[in-house]
Parts: C-alpha cells; structure tokens; sequence
C-alpha cells in the first residue's frame, strides 16, 4: 500500500580508514543521497577527515551525543563547521538535553543551513529482552512511543527508530517527525547484530523517510551495484 512519501537511502561509511571512506562514498554516489559518518570514523579519523570522506554529499553526522545539556551545546557548536544535514542525540538524555541542542543548532548555524536534530530511540540492535535489562519494564515499542512524544516535545525534528515502529509512531505523533531508520537489511543478508530489521522494501512500505544501509553495501563485493540494487527496491516499493 502506498502512504505517497517516498523513502531515500543513507549510506553508513563505517571504517577507520579515510581513504575507504571516499571510495565507498564515490561508489554510491549515485543511489544515496546521504553518507552517514559516525563514531567509529570520527574518533579514528577525526573531524577534518569527516568533511574529506563526505566530500560534496550530504553529511549525517550520526555521533548520538548524550551528556548534560551544557556539554551536549557545546558540543553541537564544536561541529557547526562540517555544517551536517542530520545530526543524532540521544532521547533518552532527557527534554532538558533535547532542548539544549534544539537551542545549540538554532543558535549556532544559518538559519538556511540548520541540521535535522534527530533523537535516537531505542537502538536497532536491542531486542525487548535487552531493553529490560537496562530497567525499562514493557514492550519497545512503547518505549519508542514515549522517547519519540518526549523528542518531539524537546523540539527534536525527528527520531531514529526500527521500520517497526514507523507505523506506532505515526498514528501518535503524525507526519511531522523526519524518520530515519537503520535495521536495514536486504533479502538474505546477515543480519550482524542487528535485532529489529526489515527489507528496504518494507521500510519504504512502511512509510521511512529515509533508511540507512551501512554493511549489506560497504561489505558486498560490489558495493555500486548492491546500493543500486537497494535503491531500485525502494522504487518499485513505491510504485
Ligand atoms: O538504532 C540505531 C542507530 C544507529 N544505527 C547506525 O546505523 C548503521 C547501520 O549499519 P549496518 O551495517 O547496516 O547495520 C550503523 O552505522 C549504526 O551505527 C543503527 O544501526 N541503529
């Protein structure tokens, strides 16, 4: 069934090396319309390495921040010059930490150049028995619902979430939030340690607005062709 959003890929460039990155990301630069760069690159490579690997792509810059609110702002105007187009905070670091990078971002960058803050809900890789080992009774979907409402809240412009979640989180909270999801995985691809998965097929049917597919590409023998192949699934899902 179409919902008429259509969901666009996100590459994970995931390596501690700068010079894999720029080739990953010169490989698909046709099928994605983002590269995500994240802790394992930026704390191997460091920030200057960041704006090299993303080149003229847009960033996502995928760092789940999560400390007190001051440090969380600070740390936002410490990346304002690789100038992302997404960046990540924990929710779970509370509405006063969300607020403090709603105010970081529309403080720091031109109002024309400002990232989505996306709030990380509950990661892809737990499953509802992991989450109860952190303390938090209930399903994970609930958990996402009440991350997600308090994200928004906090001024949050979107979350990070599992395709499971999409439709919950929609019938709650509309069509406002910007919904980013990992957890991708095509047809008879290992899963790794991720948990909550579905195919980009059923993302897009889902109504993702964006996926984010870092090994099943960067780990395929031909990465072009394995991200030219998830983005043809995520058309012909909205046909
Ligand atoms: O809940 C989350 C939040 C972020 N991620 C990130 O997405 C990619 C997924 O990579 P795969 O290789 O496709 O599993 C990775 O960079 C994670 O840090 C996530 O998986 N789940």
């Amino acid at each position: 069934m179409s919902h008429g959003r259509s969901t666009r890929l996100i590459v994970a460039l995931d390596t501690k090396d700068t010079a894999q990155a720029v080739s990953w990301r010169e490989q698909v630069a046709g099928p994605a319309c983002m590269v995500k760069l994240g802790l394992e690159f930026t704390y191997a490579c460091g920030l200057d390495a960041v704006r090299e690997a993303a080149g003229g792509s847009p960033l996502f810059l995928d760092l789940k921040l999560h400390d007190i609110p001051n440090t969380v702002a600070s740390a936002i105007g410490s990346l304002a010059a690789l100038r992302p187009a997404m960046l990540t905070i924990h929710a779970s670091g509370g509405r006063a930490m969300i607020a403090a990078a709603r105010k970081a971002i529309d403080e720091t960058f031109p109002a024309d150049a400002r990232p989505l803050l996306l709030a990380v809900t509950v990661l892809t890789s737990m499953d509802e028995a992991a989450l109860h080992e952190t303390g938090v009774e209930g399903s994970v979907v609930a958990q996402v619902l009440r991350l997600g409402a308090l994200a928004m809240d906090s001024g949050a412009d979107g979350l990070v979430c599992s395709s499971h979640e999409i439709a919950p989180l929609r019938a709650a909270l509309g069509d406002a939030p910007v919904l980013v999801v990992p957890g991708i995985r095509p047809a008879g691809s290992a899963l790794g340690d991720q948990k909550r998965v579905m195919t980009p097929a059923q993302a897009s049917a889902a109504g993702a607005d964006w996926i984010v597919v870092g090994r099943p590409i960067t780990r395929a023998a031909d990465p072009a062709a394995a991200a030219a192949a998830i983005a043809a699934e995520l058309e012909t899902a909205l046909s």
